[in-house]
């Protein structure tokens, strides 16, 4: 029976053939009896069994079955043949002690993989040691005390008030008091109920009030209690995770993946991370060895084709790298110590590029993920290309949770997430639970006209210019087109949700002092470094005192850190240009304090969780009022108190009433010439957020959103929703048809 083999089990089998007449020489193990044990992929609700438990039995081909509802073995009630039979919910008969739990959590202790298992708890304890003071103890909760929610959907669970309160099962709670987390968040305290409820949910919550949690530990908890699955068998290249975390950038993912990773240690709950997505040919020489069915072919013959005969021993290449690959070698100095290497000598123009493969994330990230995986995190571009190698199923997935929903379609990922989740194996909604969480849904707005109004034209140009100066009731078209489409995105995603608004949607913290400064361009630089003299002068510097600094373009971010640097102020730098690795390396030099400056474009303004930012300055402003709020949200997190500062001047007024009613609302100083630029815009009316007290609604509420039609272009202007409060300044105020204001 031929049978493809992941390469992780091959580089084991080419192990064991190591002992052959081949590699007699080598000193390879002792003989032929040591074969390395092969990397067993083993289902987690396996894993608490003792090793003589029977193994999974095969299934013919990896076709979903469904969770089962019954006892292990038993086939689920009401399965009779459909692709997605089991009623989603089947394995969440109630929190907080309802009965009906299968199998109790106890038996879960059993880890995946134990002895590989790395403590992350460790692992940040020894990144941290500088930081060694208890992170979230020192939380001010009494800051989230009287933050409105509100909630909406039929049946809405309760509400709970502490960990206790939840039946999130033992491992997971030992894991939440390990990052002391002594009480839930507010969004917390809703979020998780409603998802352990077996419920869809739409969140909104403040910037770094907590939503990772709020949706990783229903995810996880689940997991631990969910039925058996029956699981391909082993030498099935693709994975079957049971959850899938979409968000919009590499460094949000990874970040996710920490936190999951400490959520879910000692649970049995295996966690993976996939990010990237540049096309495999930009990746180059690191990008062909990605795309691992080349490397079991024979990457010698793709991506060295022309040495091919010089290389003569194609088969030793073959299997070195199949070692390298399976993590055999595990480090530079692995590599250079391996018996092997001395076919290195022969062919030195490979090791460096072995050598870095095997340093990258992705590297690591690609063989975690052959090894087995629960809960995937994973960027919408990776994925697409995992799923389109068919190295990834989501036929198994129960929980898709979208993080910075908003931001994902904002970046023009929509038709990949559609992709991902309409047009693969995922189970549809109301048989995989699914989850929504922003800080700020909804705004930016890709689209100036609905496409097939005005195709093929293109009016991003004209949008922009249009949204500079905002004058124009278009303009209010696009922003509702927007929310057309995150609506639309939700409808077709979610099932009976619950929608949830805690804090003002899309406001900031006032946790968090703002202040707006008028800077002219050509004063930018030098007023940055009287704050960072002023910071210095004040003892407001290094490792417990970091500072973000927003520029618009990757060209000025880079300049801005050369400049800074040059004037001795360390800094790095992130943005898009930039490599993973040196994005990476930025972050960690960041956090740790050793350049205590971080310079970056917007693409470290959503979801990055920096301990210790305790100012970030708008140096460019950026045109969108939910950026500004996300790019300050990375101070000011967890209760804690911060500093943001803004550069604004008359390239930014159409930003000015957004802003000052942000401020306003947040309870922060306007000084009084942004409130004249904001009078000035267009006829003094409020900012789109204002109408009410919450900046977000559940659309469902309104009625105004027609799926599948193109009524939701017209419902919004004929019924008034734009025009009734007289003009674009006027926000959608009262009588908003929109639930995305
Ligand atoms: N219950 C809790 N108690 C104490 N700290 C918590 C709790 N929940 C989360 N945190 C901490 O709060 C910080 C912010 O959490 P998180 O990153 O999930 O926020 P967020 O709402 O996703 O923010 P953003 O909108 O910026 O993405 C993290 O450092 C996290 O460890």
């Amino acid at each position: 029976m031929t049978m493809r083999t992941s390469w992780a089990d091959l580089a084991a089998n080419s192990a064991a053939e190591n002992s052959g007449p081949a590699f007699s020489a080598n000193n390879v193990g002792t003989g032929s009896t040591v074969a390395p044990s092969r990397p067993v992929y083993v289902p987690p609700h396996l894993r608490n069994r003792q090793p003589s438990a029977e193994a999974p039995a095969p299934a013919p081909a990896p076709a979903y079955s469904g969770p089962s509802s019954g006892s292990s073995g038993s086939s689920a009630a009401g399965n009779s043949g459909s692709r997605w039979p089991a009623p989603r919910n089947d394995h969440r008969s109630g929190y907080g002690g309802g009965g009906g739990r299968p199998g109790g959590w106890g038996n879960r202790s059993g880890g995946w993989d134990r002895g590989r298992e790395v403590n992350p708890f460790e692992e940040e304890d020894n990144a941290e040691e500088a930081f060694n003071e208890q992170e979230n103890t020192g939380i001010n909760f009494d800051a989230y005390e009287d933050i409105p929610v509100e909630t909406s959907g039929e049946n809405v669970p309760p509400p709970v008030n502490t960990f206790a309160e939840i039946d999130l099962g033992d491992a997971l709670n030992q894991n939440i008091r390990r990052c002391k987390y002594v009480k839930p968040t507010p969004v917390q305290r809703h979020a998780i109920p409603i998802s352990l409820g077996g419920r869809d949910l739409m969140a909104c919550a403040q910037t770094g009030s907590g939503k990772t949690a709020a949706f990783c530990f229903p995810i996880i908890s689940g997991i631990m209690r969910g039925q058996p699955v029956q699981r391909p068998p082993r030498g099935v290249r693709t994975v079957y995770p049971l959850a899938l975390v979409l968000s919009p950038t590499r460094e949000l993912s990874m970040q996710i993946h920490e936190e999951a990773r400490k959520f879910s240690f000692q649970t049995g709950v295996k966690v993976v991370v996939a990010y990237g997505g540049a096309p495999i040919n930009q990746q180059y020489l690191l990008g062909a060895l990605f795309p691992f069915d080349l490397v079991m072919k024979g990457v010698v013959d793709n991506v060295f084709s022309g040495h091919k005969a010089a290389l003569g021993t194609t088969q030793l290449w073959q299997l070195f790298v199949k070692l390298v690959l399976a993590g055999c070698c595990r480090s530079s100095s692995e590599i250079l110590l391996h018996p092997f290497r001395a076919l290195l000598d022969m062919h030195e123009f490979i090791l460096p590029i072995i050598l870095q493969f095997c340093a990258s994330e992705a590297f690591a990230c690609l063989r975690d993920l052959e090894r087995g995986v629960d809960i995937l995190v994973a960027t919408p571009g990776r994925l697409v290309d995992l799923l389109e190698r068919a190295r990834v199923s989501l036929q198994m997935i129960r929980y898709l949770a979208l993080d910075e929903a908003d931001r994902m379609l904002d970046m023009g990922f929509e038709p990949q997430i559609r992709k991902i989740v309409e047009q693969m194996d995922m189970p549809p909604p109301g048989v995989r639970q699914t989850m929504l969480f922003s800080a700020t849904f909804p705004k930016e707005i890709q689209d100036f006209f609905p496409t097939s109004f005005v195709s093929p034209l293109s009016l991003g140009p004209a949008y922009r210019l249009l949204l500079k100066l905002a004058i124009h009731p278009c303009v209010r078209a696009a922003s509702f087109t927007f929310q057309c489409r995150l609506s639309r995105l939700a409808s077709d995603f979610l099932s009976n949700y619950i929608f949830l608004a805690v804090g003002r949607v899309g406001s900031s913290t006032d946790l968090i002092v703002q202040r707006v400064e008028y800077v002219q361009e050509s004063d930018k630089r030098s007023h940055l470094m009287d704050l960072l003299h002023a910071q210095r002068a004040n003892g407001v510097q290094g490792k417990q005192a970091l500072t973000l600094v927003f520029v618009e373009t990757k060209k000025g971010a880079d300049s801005l850190e050369h400049w800074l640097c040059l004037n001795g102020f360390p800094a790095t730098t992130i943005h898009g240009d930039r490599s993973q690795q040196e994005r990476e390396l930025a972050l960690r030099s960041f956090k740790s304090g050793n350049t205590p400056i971080l310079v970056a474009t917007d693409v470290a303004a959503r979801g990055l969780d920096i301990p210790h930012v305790a100012h970030v300055v708008n140096f460019d402003l950026p045109n969108d009022i939910d950026d500004y709020v996300h790019r300050i949200g990375r101070t000011g997190r967890a209760g804690k108190k911060g500093l943001a500062t803004a550069f604004f001047n008359d390239n930014n007024s159409s930003l000015a009433r957004a802003l000052a009613d942000l401020m306003q609302e947040a309870n922060q100083e306007v000084p009084a010439w942004l409130s004249r630029y904001a009078a000035r815009s267009y006829g003094g009316g409020r900012n789109r957020r204002s109408g009410g007290r919450f900046g977000s609604r559940d659309f469902r509420r309104e009625g105004s959103f027609t799926r599948g039609s193109s009524d939701y272009y017209s419902a919004g202007n004929s019924s008034g929703g734009y025009g009734g409060s007289g003009g674009y300044a006027g926000g959608y105020g009262p009588g908003v048809t929109s639930a995305w204001d």
